[in-house]
């Protein structure tokens, strides 16, 4: 292993949100095992979040053969700015800061003698691409949904096949190499009617920019949507790259970056239960069922007879929903039989031998840590990529059953229903068959992440590419890794532009690559001088 600052830097820019944090950071992680200084940025309010929750340092953390280090950055609205809330009002605005701070960000590492080769960064923040070729470095983007989803985005945006529109709502969808999707199988965010018509924009702003990343890496596995990866990377430079959240060159790296405390006394308490004798519930980081289905939910786990562990996580204070209660007397009734917590470690529940499935709204990182742990699951999807999670989970991997079809069915699922969903997943030949094909495909997750997998050569494959432009970056390009995007420096009323001159004009003596090459001379010298005192 190198001293940090010898090593080839990867830059990290992740949308605030859990669901897009944790794939990014796991990211992170495979590519410091593999040797690289990796920087993970995200705004200040969730880091501030993090730092209190996991375990985040001030120094950076060795992982495998390189090292991942936190700088988070302030997004120029209050600490309880209630507008963080609406997507439609903070992404404009984490955009007009990113393109300004992120390249302040770049040229204060470049002069801390750690200059960045590359930027990577998840969906709904596409403008990082911009931010990156505006300094003439490359950048990459981690796809953190399927690839069955970014095919059906890709063929929406592009308009390539019919998708439901306000003249044909229920029409079915054929995509290329996947299974016809049911109307409401199709990512929800593209109906017509959605009440989300924001996530809809956040998602496609992506597309508008996939010409910019050099790689588009996905957090799945060849082997699980074999035909749909390889008619998509005839199309796009994608590589699958997942399970990210396996790392087999720091299978315990302590980094992490739960937005809330993880309750692990209920791993003491899953530790006290019979093997597969628990149902898990969570619906992740931002789904919130009304009351009436988390009373249905309620008495279907007490009938069922089942021992449950339950996230219950409270909502933000400005996300307009109100505190879910359970009904009264019901934790009584259960008694040794429920275990109720506030945010969950997933991971270890999942891997847990006493837990027998998952009750999950299909977020597409609940979904591969579900398949990649050999657990059977029974959907309960809600909205955007949740439905066709489910779809795929049930008719095509094969490993779960239906209690919901999304919440466009505005249908409530009552207690009888859930009770005989989870009998039918926790006893009897469909929970034996599920548990049969959940664990081939934990069989599969591992061939492709361990080393020589199909994950881990796209990894290698991808650091080998970042060195290479590395070193291409260090020969030729003038600019690199210093100097601020046009808008920024327009932003900060410190253009270099001249008048009618629609080019970025870079003066000798602000030349990034000298400063890079200076800065980095430097901070190796002080080092020394450190080292000697
Ligand atoms: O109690 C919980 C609930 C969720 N998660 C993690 O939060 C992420 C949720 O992402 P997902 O895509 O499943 O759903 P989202 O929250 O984005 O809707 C996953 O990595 C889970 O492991 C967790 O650690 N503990
Ligand atoms: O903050 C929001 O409004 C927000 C956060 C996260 C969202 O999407 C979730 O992300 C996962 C990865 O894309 C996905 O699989 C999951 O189903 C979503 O809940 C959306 C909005």
């Amino acid at each position: 292993m190198g001293s940090e600052s010898s090593l080839v830097h990867v830059f990290l820019v992740s949308f605030p949100a859990q669901g897009h944090v944790n794939p990014l950071l796991r990211l992170g992680k495979r590519l410091a095992s593999k040797g690289l200084l990796v920087t993970f940025t995200t705004p200040e309010s969730i880091g501030k979040q993090m730092r209190k929750a996991s375990n985040i340092g001030d120094q950076p953390a060795p992982v495998g053969d390189g090292f991942i280090r936190f700088e988070f950055f302030e997004d120029g609205w209050d600490e309880d700015e209630p507008r963080r809330q609406d997507l439609d009002q903070y992404l404009p605005q984490l955009e007009k800061v990113g393109k300004v701070i992120i390249p302040e960000m770049i040229r204060r590492n470049a002069e801390q003698g750690r200059p960045i080769s590359c930027l990577i960064n998840n969906p709904f923040i596409p403008w990082v691409s911009d931010v990156a070729q505006s300094l003439g470095l490359p950048s990459a983007m981690l796809w953190v949904q399927s690839c069955a989803c970014f095919a059906a985005y890709y063929h929406y945006y592009h308009d390539l096949v019919p998708f439901p529109s306000e003249t044909a709502m229920e029409i079915d969808v054929q995509l290329p190499c996947m299974p016809l999707l049911k109307h409401d199988e199709v990512p929800s965010f593209l109906y017509p009617t959605t009440p989300y018509p924001f996530l809809r924009r956040a998602i496609l702003g992506q597309y508008k920019n996939l010409d910019r990343p050099f790689c588009i890496l996905l957090d799945t596995f060849q082997e699980l949507e074999h035909e749909i990866v390889e008619y998509m990377s005839k199309i796009c430079p994608i590589k699958t790259v997942g399970p990210l959240f396996k790392n087999p060159r720091a299978p315990n790296a302590a980094v992490k970056g739960d937005f809330v405390k993880a309750d692990y006394d209920c791993i003491r308490w899953l530790d006290s239960k019979p093997p597969a004798s628990v149902v898990y519930v969570s619906f992740g980081s931002v789904v919130y069922l009304k009351q009436d289905q988390w009373d249905e939910i309620a008495y279907g786990l007490l009938n069922s007879g089942v021992n449950f562990l339950w996230v219950m996580k409270p909502p933000h204070k400005d996300s307009g929903y109100t505190l879910l209660k359970l009904p009264e007397g019901l934790l009584e009734k259960a008694g040794e039989r429920a275990k109720v917590v506030e945010w969950s470690p997933q991971e270890q529940v999942l891997a847990h031998p006493a837990t027998a499935c998952f009750v999950t709204h299909c977020g597409w990182n609940s979904s591969m840590e579900a398949l990649t742990s050999g657990m059977p699951v029974v959907a309960f999807p809600q909205w955007g990529d949740q439905v066709t999670d489910a779809k795929y989970l049930v008719d095509v991997f094969k490993v779960g059953l239906r209690m919901c079809r999304g919440e466009a069915e505005d249908k409530l699922i009552t207690r009888d229903v859930v009770e005989r969903c989870l009998r039918e997943a926790t006893v009897g030949h469909k929970a034996v068959e599920m548990k049969e094909n959940a664990l081939r495909w934990k069989t599969a997750a591992e061939a492709a992440f361990v080393e020589g997998g199909s994950s881990d050569r796209n990894i290698h494959a991808f650091v080998d590419e970042v060195r290479r432009r590395s070193v291409e970056l260090t020969a030729s390009k003038p600019a690199a890794a210093a100097e601020p995007t046009a808008e920024a420096a327009d932003a900060n009323g410190k253009s270099d532009r001249q008048d009618g001159d629609s080019q970025l004009v870079v003066s000798p003596e602000k030349n990034g690559l000298a400063l890079h090459n200076r800065c980095r001379k430097k901070w190796r010298i002080w080092r020394l001088i450190r080292a000697a005192l």
